[in-house]
C-alpha cells in the first residue's frame, strides 16, 4: 500500500496518450498515479506501473504530494469539464490541473476565466506525437497560468522529446490559451503536411503509374533530403507494407476516405475569424470532407466530363518535380500557420516566440521535420518577419522550387488529377507575391450594389460614385 501523498503527478484519462505518457512519467522516475473510468484501463495501468489504481479521483488526488499536478488526457470537450467538476472541490490553491488532450482553445479561454479567484493553477498543453511520442518523447506545449511553469517544468521537459541540438521540445509557450492555440496550429499544418504528401503520391501513381512499392523507395530517397520529416518517412514505410490477405499493397485495399476529429476544421474557422489567409490548411480540411463522400463521388465520375489527354513525361524528371513542388508546397503551408500564430498573437497580446515554437516542433510532434530548424532559424534573424515565404533563406528555396509547383499544378490541371493543396499553395505564393491584386474591381463592384465606398490610389479618403445614373 503505497502511503497517503506520496505521487508526483496523477493521469486522469489512461487510454492511448494518457497510459504512455505515464510509463513515460514512470521511466523518468516520477511517481505516476492515474485513474480511467475503465476499471481495465486502470488495471493495465496498475500492471505496468507497479502503482495502485485509484478507483475514485478524490482516491486519487488524496495520494498526490503538494501541490497536486494532476495531467488530464481525456477526450475535448465535455469530459474534461466533467473532471473539472469532480476536481474542483478536491482541490487546493497552488494545486495545478494541466488539459493535455486537443482542447478548442475557446474552451480553455474559458475554463482559466472560470478558475479565476480559485487559486487552482490550470495549464492547456499541446501534446502531440501520438502513442509513439506520448512513451518516447512527444512534443508539449503548455500554456496558461504562468505559475504553474516552475512546478511543471522539471515533470514536463524531462518526458518530452530533445531536438538534435539537446534542448527539450517542451516549453512555456504564453498566457491564456496560447497552448492549446498553438497545437490547433500544429494540427492544421499537420493536415496540410498530410494532403500535400497524399497528392505528391497520388500524381506519381496516376501519371506515371508508379506501384506503391516503387513510390515506398521515392519517399525513402525524399526524406533524406530537404523533405526530411517524420510524415515522409511514415508514407515510405506505409508504401511498403503488404497485406497479407490479398497480398497486394496494404495502402491499396485501404478505403479512401479520410476521417477527422476537428482540429484542422478549428485552424481553418479561426484563420477566417483572424482574417488570415490559410488556403492550404482550410483545402486540406476540404480534402477529407469531400473524399469522405465516397459513393457520391463515385456517381458523379459516370456524369462528369475529364480531360481526355494520356499522360507523357520523363518519369525521373517528373518525380523530381513533384518533390519540388511538394517542398514549396509544404513552405506555403508553414508560412500559413506561422500568419495564424502571429494573428493570434496581436489578437491576445500573448508575447509568442515564433522561432521558439519552431524549436518545439522540431521533434516528438507529427509535424517534426528538417525544415523546422530552418524555420527557427529565420525568426532567429528577424522575430518580427512578415511571412515566412520573405525571409531570405526560404525566398531563395521558393525561388528554386516555385517553377516545379507551377509545372505540377499544371500537369495535375491538365490531367484532371485533384491537387487541392498543390493548388492553393501556388494561388498563395502568388496572390502574396503580387503587388496587385483585382480587389480594385471588387471594391467598385461593393460600392455599386452596396455603396460601400472605395479608396483611390490618387488621394486619400472614401469615395461613393453614383454606379446608376
Ligand atoms: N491519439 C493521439 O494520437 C493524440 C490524442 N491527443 C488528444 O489527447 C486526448 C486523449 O486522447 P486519446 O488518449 O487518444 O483518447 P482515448 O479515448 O484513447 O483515451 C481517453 C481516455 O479517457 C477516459 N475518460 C473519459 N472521460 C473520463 C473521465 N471523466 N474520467 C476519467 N477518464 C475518462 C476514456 O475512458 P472511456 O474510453 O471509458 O470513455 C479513455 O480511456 C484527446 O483530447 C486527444 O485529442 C493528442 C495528441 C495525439
Ligand atoms: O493531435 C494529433 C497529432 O498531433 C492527433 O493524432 C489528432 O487527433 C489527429 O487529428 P485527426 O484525427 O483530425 O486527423
Amino acid at each position: 500500500m503505497e502511503p497517503r501523498q506520496s505521487f508526483d503527478i496523477a493521469l486522469v484519462g489512461l487510454g492511448v496518450m494518457g497510459e504512455n505518457l505515464a510509463l513515460n512519467l514512470h521511466g523518468h522516475g516520477l511517481k505516476v498515479s492515474g485513474f480511467d473510468l475503465e476499471e481495465r484501463k486502470r488495471e493495465s495501468f496498475a500492471s505496468r506501473t507497479g502503482a495502485a489504481a485509484p478507483r475514485s479521483l478524490q482516491e486519487l488526488v488524496a495520494g498526490l504530494r503538494t501541490p497536486r499536478v494532476l495531467l488530464l488526457m481525456v477526450p475535448a470537450g465535455a469530459p474534461v469539464d466533467a473532471v473539472l467538476q469532480e476536481l474542483r472541490p478536491l482541490l487546493y490553491p497552488g494545486d495545478i490541473v494541466i488539459d493535455g488532450g486537443n482542447t478548442r482553445f475557446s474552451d480553455t479561454q474559458r475554463r482559466l476565466t472560470e478558475l479565476t479567484g480559485s487559486g487552482i493553477l490550470y495549464v492547456g498543453a499541446g501534446v502531440s506525437g501520438g502513442e509513439e511520442g506520448a512513451l518516447r518523447g512527444p512534443s508539449i506545449m503548455p500554456g496558461g497560468d504562468a505559475q504553474a511553469w516552475p512546478a511543471i517544468k522539471p515533470i514536463l521537459q524531462a518526458i518530452a522529446a530533445r531536438a538534435e541540438d539537446g534542448e527539450p521540445c517542451c516549453d512555456w509557450v504564453g498566457p491564456g490559451a496560447s497552448g492549446h492555440f498553438v497545437k490547433m496550429v500544429h494540427n492544421g499544418i499537420e493536415y496540410a503536411d498530410m494532403q500535400t504528401i497524399c497528392e505528391a503520391y497520388f500524381l506519381m501513381r496516376q501519371l506515371l503509374g508508379l506501384q506503391a512499392s516503387e513510390m515506398s523507395e521515392v519517399f525513402a530517397e525524399w526524406n533524406r533530403g530537404e523533405l526530411s520529416s517524420y510524415l515522409v518517412g511514415i508514407t515510405a514505410d506505409i508504401l511498403s507494407r503488404t497485406d497479407p490477405e490479398s497480398r497486394g499493397p496494404l495502402v491499396d485495399v485501404i478505403v479512401d476516405t479520410a476521417e477527422q476529429k476537428g482540429t484542422g476544421k478549428w485552424a481553418s474557422q479561426v484563420a477566417l475569424d483572424l482574417g488570415v489567409t490559410a488556403p492550404t490548411i482550410a483545402d486540406a480540411v476540404f480534402a477529407r470532407t469531400v473524399s469522405a463522400v465516397r459513393s457520391e463521388r463515385a456517381a458523379a465520375a459516370g456524369v462528369l466530363a475529364g480531360p481526355k489527354l494520356s499522360f507523357r513525361g520523363e518519369r525521373a524528371e517528373v518525380v523530381e518535380k513533384i518533390r519540388r513542388a511538394l517542398l514549396a508546397a509544404k513552405i506555403c503551408a508553414y508560412a500559413q500557420g506561422f500568419q495564424l500564430l502571429a494573428a493570434a498573437d496581436r489578437e491576445y497580446s500573448w508575447d509568442l516566440s515564433f522561432g521558439r515554437i519552431a524549436g518545439l516542433w522540431r521533434a516528438g510532434c507529427i509535424i517534426r521535420a528538417r525544415l523546422l530548424e530552418d524555420i527557427r532559424r529565420a525568426y532567429a534573424r528577424d522575430a518580427k518577419l512578415a511571412n515566412l515565404l520573405v525571409d531570405p533563406h526560404f525566398a531563395g528555396v521558393m525561388e528554386g522550387c516555385q517553377q516545379a509547383l507551377r509545372d505540377v499544378v499544371a500537369m495535375a490541371a491538365l490531367h484532371g488529377v485533384p491537387a487541392p493543396a498543390f493548388m492553393s499553395a501556388l494561388a498563395y505564393y502568388d496572390s502574396y507575391r503580387a503587388p496587385r491584386l483585382p480587389a480594385n474591381l471588387l471594391q467598385a463592384q461593393r460600392d455599386y450594389f452596396g455603396a460601400h465606398k472605395y479608396e483611390r490610389l490618387d488621394r486619400a479618403g472614401k469615395f461613393h460614385t453614383h454606379w446608376v445614373e
